[in-house]
């Protein structure tokens, strides 16, 4: 399957990366000229263009957006001209199914939000696609995606809290992780051992919570003992409102005031 990246930049990049490891897809992106794409492009043997047209010269089965949202539904007006059967996945937060289907006459479109540990197929990807998707259509989106983590499916009314928690979601748990390393080098660790145990926790506990399906207030109580020295962290982190202030960064990047 030939599958075209639109915008190479942080999320582009990641995706890339990502279908890059499943030697799966033959891969080519366009972005404005820039050496660290051309870098990029040449580091993983993909093809690298600037221009729409010379992205229609390269007929994908399936592009992906990863343009910044403001100038998408421009990105992709220039793209229209491809055959009808191409597929578009945009990955752009908060530009709707409506708003690319006016750019995209006729064509395909699904809206995912994903997150940037795609790039270790490892991600969480939020997928909204049209009821009237083919089905042939339905498995060319799942094979690309599929590969790159996690998808969830949902209805695109939600696509958006989805994007909040999976998408920004790394850029809070890695706040979390920055403070505990910089706590355990106070405390005597080396800031490279602090990484290490720091993401191997944080992948650890996200395996067991995903494999449990426990809801995480009793993970939490599996590992607070009777007088032990982690009830003691936990009453440290409501005394500093650590819940509230993570439930208000989902609030504020969904965009309430
Ligand atoms: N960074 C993330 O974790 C996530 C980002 N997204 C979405 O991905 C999109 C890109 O975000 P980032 O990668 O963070 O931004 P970025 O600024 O790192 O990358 C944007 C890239 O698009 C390129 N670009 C700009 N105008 C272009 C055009 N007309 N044609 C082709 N390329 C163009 C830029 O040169 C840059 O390389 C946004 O729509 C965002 O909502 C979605 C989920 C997660
Ligand atoms: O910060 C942003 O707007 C994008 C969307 C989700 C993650 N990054």
């Amino acid at each position: 399957m030939k599958v075209t990246i639109i915008g190479v930049g942080n999320m582009g990049s990641a995706i890339i990366k990502g279908l890059t490891h499943t030697q799966s897809f033959t891969l080519s992106a366009m972005n404005p000229v820039n050496p660290r794409v051309a870098k990029l492009a040449e580091k993983l043997d993909f093809k690298l263009v600037n221009t729409s047209s010379e992205v229609v010269n390269l007929s994908p089965d399936v592009v992906i957006l990863t343009t910044p949202a403001p100038v998408t539904a421009a990105v992709a007006k220039d793209l229209a001209v491809l055959n009808d059967d191409t597929i578009f996945i945009s990955a752009a937060a908060g530009i709707t199914h409506e708003t690319l289907a006016k750019a995209l006459p006729n064509k395909i479109i699904a809206n995912i939000i994903p997150n940037t540990p795609v790039e270790v197929n490892a991600g969480t990807i939020g997928l909204a696609l049209p009821a009237e998707i083919p089905a042939e259509a339905r498995l060319k989106v799942m094979t690309v995606l599929d590969s790159l983590g996690d998808v969830i499916e949902v209805p695109e009314r939600q696509l958006d809290i989805i994007g909040v928690v999976g998408g920004c979601g790394p850029a809070f748990v890695d706040v979390m992780m920055d403070a505990m390393s910089d706590a355990a080098v106070k405390h005597g660790l080396d800031r490279q051992t602090a990484y290490e145990v720091i993401a191997s926790m944080v992948k650890g506990t996200g395996t067991l919570a995903y494999d449990s399906k426990l809801a995480p207030s009793l993970l939490r109580d599996q590992v607070t003992s009777p007088a032990g020295t982690t009830i003691k962290g936990v009453e440290a982190l409501e005394k500093y409102g650590f819940r509230y202030a993570i439930m208000d960064a989902v609030n504020k990047a969904n965009g309430e005031k």
